[in-house]
């Protein structure tokens, strides 16, 4: 360290827990740009948020009720409640965890020609805007959108002690945060107030009541670059600045009418162009992002009409026909829900990540009270299995494949569970589009967010500004989210709870997503319904028969037995009273006891049984045999003799579900023996292994996908004795398993197609 740093050190830790003085603000400010240029930092994600304290605050008084409140008023570990900070930023900010500025106070005028502080007395602090995710990563400079001089009005702010011992103005809410327009200099807040003339002398001239002095096509072309540049955030700063000086230049309104559609905003991106289109209704352009914007709303009826007229005049513009076509496929999506799964499951594959554009579909249900559950999820109609019963494309989604570059700063003492990246991620991401997209607040707000929020009772339709509640986001996405999967759906539950199992957890990690619709379906080990999901799109589909008003249900959890269900509900604190749940709990204690006990001892031999050894197939018989004790009604495995007959049992499709049936302990290590006996060729053994599988499982979440697994692993060993006519039996059951999954009109071709793939 050299002399001149240590003595600066020296000065700060003398000055601990005190206001810094504006030298050594300054000299902070400069020493973290210069920190943050040396590590470039711009390319890694920070998925860090924050939240003060446990409820974070976001202030609910409309700025009309708000009195001021100055830098020098301000009260150690205080929110100000009723208050209103008005100030105005004198360095070029960066962004670390938070976009990090300083501010200072206005000078009162006294009306006599003087004013109450000389420039040199103006208090100045620093000033962390919190969740302000606009940017990803560090920046060395944010002063596009928060340029020097720019004025500020911070609600109701918070004056805290930082982690480094000085104090700041800490706002975590971004709504919370006004930066105020050239035009809005004259409001009343404002009166009687100026401001000191230091800027001028730190910067050169700059125009401290403006943002910048150039003419609107010179801030054309620049926000263009930004464009080129795809700094799109920017350019939406720059071209904002020049419509403030020609609010009816409609190639600037267009301009960003395309950078926000960059950023899909389309609401944005449609104002703009609706409003260029009033000043020249014929530009081809426009329309077209007009077009575009509507499409990104999902108003698909209206896209189509805009680039029905597009065509008229443009035949041939292939960007046009293109758009035409795609949106008649999502009207039929949309209003039909009728999906080409395959192309959706290629375009998956191909497209990285893959969020893929394709309509939202709500089918039969609607959202009711459910005595006991809150909300959930009911059938308007009959409904017969394998119908859609809705198509969801996530709210935000973080795929398996973004969290390489994703990284978690600590700030506080942060939960642990906010060590689990793509969570945390997830709840960043959240709050972006919570930020970008306002008006989705509410729908997104109205969801459970867990036993310790109460539910959202804000009353507007649409949310002023944005409410950036991350406690409120976080309850939501812990209590909601899923995690995703090509073809999967495992439901994403488990709390974190010591950093070893962060650890491990984190090298597990596999994304997170959080969709609207599906989170009010509650929970059944027997569901009648399933999410797949595929890219970052939820379909859900009736598994059996559905009546109307009767609940559909989902599992949160691959069915596993009662004790394992048990512990994966825990944390979401509440009983399942499904059939199965029921039954087993009517079971003596007794009988769990033994079966655990057996499953444990199964467990240990897991690893010798990984090696294959012929050794290990007398001990899992032995097992399994134990287990079949633990169950009322067990079928009597075949005997040698009824085996030599190679009689194929009638084919059992599982459509009833009752609770004797579920003998869910003999699934593991069945599956563990069945693979045994094909390793050291036991075929016909195998055999009836697949088939008592296949009787065990019955048709509900998870195990349609393993009974199609299985009903293909029968038909093959079916092939191997030469029957054909049963082995085409069982192709048979293994694709009718998978129109449940994926429809009756799509469900065979997704059934060639992933077993084409699997063979590749
Ligand atoms: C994904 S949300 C489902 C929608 C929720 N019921 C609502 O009102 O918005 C999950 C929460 O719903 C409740 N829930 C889900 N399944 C339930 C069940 N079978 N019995 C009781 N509560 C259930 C639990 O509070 C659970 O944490």
């Amino acid at each position: 360290m050299d002399p001149f740093e240590l003595l600066f050190e020296q000065l700060l830790i003398s000055q601990q827990g005190r206001r810094l003085s504006r030298h050594l603000l300054f000299e902070k400010h400069k020493r973290s740009v210069a920190h943050i240029i040396t590590e470039q930092h711009n390319d890694i994600i920070n998925a860090s948020y924050t939240v003060t304290d446990s409820s974070p605050h976001s202030a609910k008084t409309p700025l009309d009720s708000l009195k001021r409140i100055t830098l020098s008023e301000l009260c150690l570990d205080t929110v100000h409640h009723g208050r209103v900070l008005v100030c105005r930023n004198i360095v070029k900010p960066f962004k670390m965890n938070a976009v990090q500025l300083i501010v200072e106070d206005p000078i009162v005028e006294t009306g006599t020609g003087n004013s109450s502080a000389t420039d040199s007395e103006v208090v100045a602090d620093r000033l962390s805007l919190y969740n302000f995710v606009n940017f990803v990563g560090w920046r060395s400079d944010v002063s596009d959108c928060l340029p020097v001089g720019a004025r500020l009005l911070i609600k109701e702010p918070y004056y805290k002690m930082a982690a480094d011992k000085f104090p700041m103005v800490r706002c975590d809410n971004p709504g919370d945060v006004i930066i105020l327009s050239n035009e809005q200099v004259d409001m009343p807040l404002l009166n009687g107030l100026k401001w000191s003339d230091a800027l001028k002398i730190s910067y050169g001239p700059v125009q401290a009541a403006k943002f910048e002095s150039s003419t609107p096509d010179q801030l054309r072309f620049k926000g263009n670059e930004k464009v080129k540049h795809k700094e799109y955030a920017s350019a939406i700063a720059i071209y904002t600045q020049a419509l403030a000086l020609e609010p009816n230049n409609a190639i600037v309104l267009s301009n960003r009418a395309q950078a926000h559609l960059e950023l899909q905003q389309f609401r944005q991106a449609l104002k703009d162009a609706d409003l260029a289109l009033t000043i020249e209704a014929g530009n081809i352009k426009t329309r077209f992002r007009q077009a575009k914007a509507l499409y990104g709303m999902k108003r698909y009826q209206e896209a189509g009409g805009v680039l029905r007229d597009l065509l008229q005049a443009n035949a041939t513009n292939t960007g046009i026909q293109d758009t035409f076509r795609r949106t008649l496929e999502r009207i039929v999506e949309q209003q039909f829900g009728r999906y080409k799964v395959l192309d959706v499951f290629q375009e998956a594959r191909l497209t990285h990540p893959p969020r893929l554009d394709h309509a939202d579909y709500v089918g039969p249900v609607h959202v009711v009270q459910v005595a006991g559950k809150g909300r959930g999820i009911v059938a308007t109609q009959d409904v017969r299995p394998g119908t859609l019963l809705m198509c969801s494309k996530a709210y935000a989604i973080v795929f398996k494949e973004e969290l390489a570059k994703v990284h978690i700063r600590h700030i506080d003492d942060l939960p642990m569970h906010k060590n689990y990246l793509s969570k945390t991620y997830l709840i960043t991401k959240i709050a972006h589009r919570v930020q970008q997209e306002p008006w989705t607040t509410r729908e997104l707000y109205d969801l459970y967010a867990g036993v310790d929020l109460p539910p959202f009772i804000d009353q507007n339709p649409e949310i002023e500004g944005s409410q950036i509640d991350m406690a409120r986001i976080e309850g939501i996405t812990l209590a909601n989210c899923f995690k995703p999967d090509n073809d999967s759906w495992k439901p994403f539950a488990e709390l974190m709870v010591t950093s070893e199992e962060d650890e491990v957890h984190n090298k597990l990690d596999g994304g997170a997503g959080l969709w609207i619709l599906p989170s009010y379906i509650n929970h059944s080990c027997v569901a009648n319904a399933h999410p797949i999901i595929i890219g970052d799109l939820m379909f859900i589909r009736a598994f059996r028969d559905i009546a109307k008003d009767e609940e559909v249900c989902i599992s949160y959890f691959p069915l596993s037995p009662y004790q394992e269900r048990k512990e994966r509900l825990q944390p979401r604190k509440f009983d399942c009273q499904c059939p199965l749940c029921e039954f087993e709990r009517s079971e003596p204690a007794a009988k769990h006891t033994r079966r655990h006990q057996l499953l444990e001892d199964f467990g240990k031999l897991v690893p010798k049984i990984g090696t294959g050894s012929a050794d290990m197939i007398p001990r899992v018989e032995s097992i399994v045999s134990d287990l079949r004790k633990t169950y009322p009604s067990v079928i009597p495995p075949k005997t040698e003799g009824s085996r030599k007959k190679k009689k194929s049992p009638k084919v059992d499709l599982g459509t009833s579900i009752l609770p004797q049936q579920f003998r869910l302990a003999l699934i593991n290590p069945l599956d563990h023996l069945g693979r045994l006996y094909l390793l050291h060729n036991h075929r016909e053994q195998a055999l009836q292994v697949f088939l008592e599988l296949f009787g065990l499982m019955p048709r509900c979440g998870d195990m349609v996908q393993k009974r199609m697994g299985y009903a293909l692993a029968i038909s093959s060993e079916y092939e191997a004795l030469g029957l054909l006519g049963t082995r085409n039996q069982w192709v048979d059951v293994s694709k009718k398993e998978s129109e449940l999954m994926y429809g009756e009109d799509e469900g065979e071709k997704v059934w060639a197609y992933k077993h084409s793939v699997r063979m590749a």
